[in-house]
């Protein structure tokens, strides 16, 4: 049996995808009590989840002391060079997060790629503590990777012999296939494979001619490049490919559970939706059992054991509606993982979308609405509770940096709903 299918992730845009590579990425770190090792890749696509790695948010959370750093290729330059994979990463967060005997470059002062290769196979094996792959262990809890406009993956080209090796870790590769035409210094695909989480980000139109052929199956290293455990792909909307669309999950959710921050245009967007589809929507407020309410309104704050209920009360609305066939959708804040557990359950069907934008734009929408006094406090407090869906709660990201019938477009087309398909107009005129 080969290794499992990658499962596909479509986000909004690139600031979307670091986010969402950045919040797995913690998951996986969070998972490990041990030394947790992270393969990084070079390329611009990572850049901007580095970057992330290093704000406050994201630093304070990772165990510095326990994550070694490793990547997957390098290209054959002088470290301090500006296309020198390692120093990318340095600059954009290991420099000032990580511990300089966890960072492990590959080196390029050896004299030959072929040098620094076995070089760094030596310095992994150490690390690994054996010198065959158990696939019962992994090498890395996560390998980062993008992929090139010819479909190659770190340094491993199509065709090249390299793509083929199996008895080593790591290969000097000559000749480049693509610019940069500098030498390049490659891990091979079985010491890649070797990972819990292998994560794909794949940005920008430029990506959506070769991400068609990846997707249709082509032989091509980056279809080669699978986790012996779990592969994603996190594709942002430029880059996803007309037929992605047949590769998801069939069947129409039962219920939507639309969430974000205070103004990020839950009851807008809701409402749309619904009008759109045919399907009643809720606001998840008129949810609360009375003694919330009262509490609310003396201006005290709600406690988790005071949301529980309310939550509750929401599952077996939706509960309700899924044994009677009728579809619904609700607007919910749902700011953290545990609130969504109790809302969404075991249930494939009940499915998120995350309205998601920045503090800026969300913050003069709260400003301009009208009928609502909201203090700004009460938004960022908002934000600093919100914990977004990570890929594994499976969410309909959107930006709402859109007129709103754009966002029900964008909502529908990740969804799958066609607006000609008769099953969504069971309710509809
Ligand atoms: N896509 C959008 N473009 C412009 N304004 C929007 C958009 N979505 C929502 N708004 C406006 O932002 C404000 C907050 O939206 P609302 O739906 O009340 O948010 P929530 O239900 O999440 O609190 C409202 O004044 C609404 O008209
Ligand atoms: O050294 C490199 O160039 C990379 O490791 C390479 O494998 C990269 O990930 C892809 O070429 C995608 O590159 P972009 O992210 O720049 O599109």
């Amino acid at each position: 049996m080969g290794p499992p299918s990658p499962e596909l992730v479509r986000v909004a845009d690139k600031a979307a995808m670091a986010r969402t590579g950045a919040d797995l990425l913690l998951a996986r770190i969070a998972e490990n009590a041990g030394r947790i090792a992270i393969c990084l890749t070079g390329g611009s696509s990572p850049k901007q989840l580095y970057e992330l790695l290093a704000t406050q948010a994201y630093r304070d959370r990772i165990p510095w002391p326990r994550v070694h750093w490793f990547i997957g290729d390098e290209r054959f330059v002088p470290a301090g060079d500006a296309l020198h994979n390692m120093t990318m990463a340095r600059h954009a967060f290991l420099d000032a997060c990580a511990p300089a005997a966890n960072i492990h470059p590959i080196p390029t002062d050896t004299g030959s790629p072929e040098r620094s290769a076995n070089a760094y196979a030596r310095e992994l094996i150490t690390f690994y503590g054996a010198d065959q792959l158990d696939p019962a262990r992994p090498l890395f809890d996560v390998v980062l990777l993008g992929i090139g406009p010819d479909g190659h993956v770190a340094s491993l080209f199509p065709g090249y012999p390299a793509v083929e090796v199996r008895d080593r870790w790591v290969v000097g590769v000559d000749q480049a296939h693509v610019a940069p035409f500098v030498p390049r210094v490659s891990l091979t695909l079985p010491a890649l494979a070797s990972c819990r989480t292998m994560l794909f980000e794949v940005a920008g139109a430029d990506k959506q001619p070769i991400l068609t052929r990846v997707l249709a199956g082509e032989d091509l290293p980056a279809n080669r490049a699978r986790s012996t455990h779990e592969t994603t792909f996190l594709i942002d909307a430029a880059a996803w490919p007309e037929t992605a669309a047949d590769r998801s999950p069939p069947g129409l959710p039962h219920a939507l559970i639309v969430m974000g921050v205070s103004s990020s245009g839950k009851s807008t967007v809701g409402q749309a939706l619904g009008r759109r589809l045919g399907w009643r929507f809720e606001d998840g407020d008129s949810f609360h059992p009375p003694a919330n309410v009262a509490k609310m309104s003396a201006g005290q704050p709600l406690t988790d054991a005071d949301r529980w209920p309310w939550l509750q009360a929401i599952a077996d609305e939706i509960a309700r509606c899924r044994a009677q066939g009728e579809p619904i959708i609700i607007a919910c804040s749902a700011l953290k993982k545990a609130y969504r557990k109790i809302l969404v359950g075991d249930c494939g069907n009940v499915r998120l979308v995350y309205l998601e934008g920045d503090r800026e734009l969300i913050g003069d929408r709260m400003g301009h609405r009208k009928g609502h006094f909201m203090p700004t406090g009460l938004l960022d407090s908002q934000f600093a509770t919100l914990e977004p869906p990570g890929v594994d709660e499976h969410p309909v990201t959107v930006s709402v940096d859109a007129p709103v019938e754009t966002i029900v477009d964008d909502i529908l087309q990740q969804l799958h709903i066609g607006q000609d398909r008769p099953d969504c107009e069971r309710n509809g005129s």
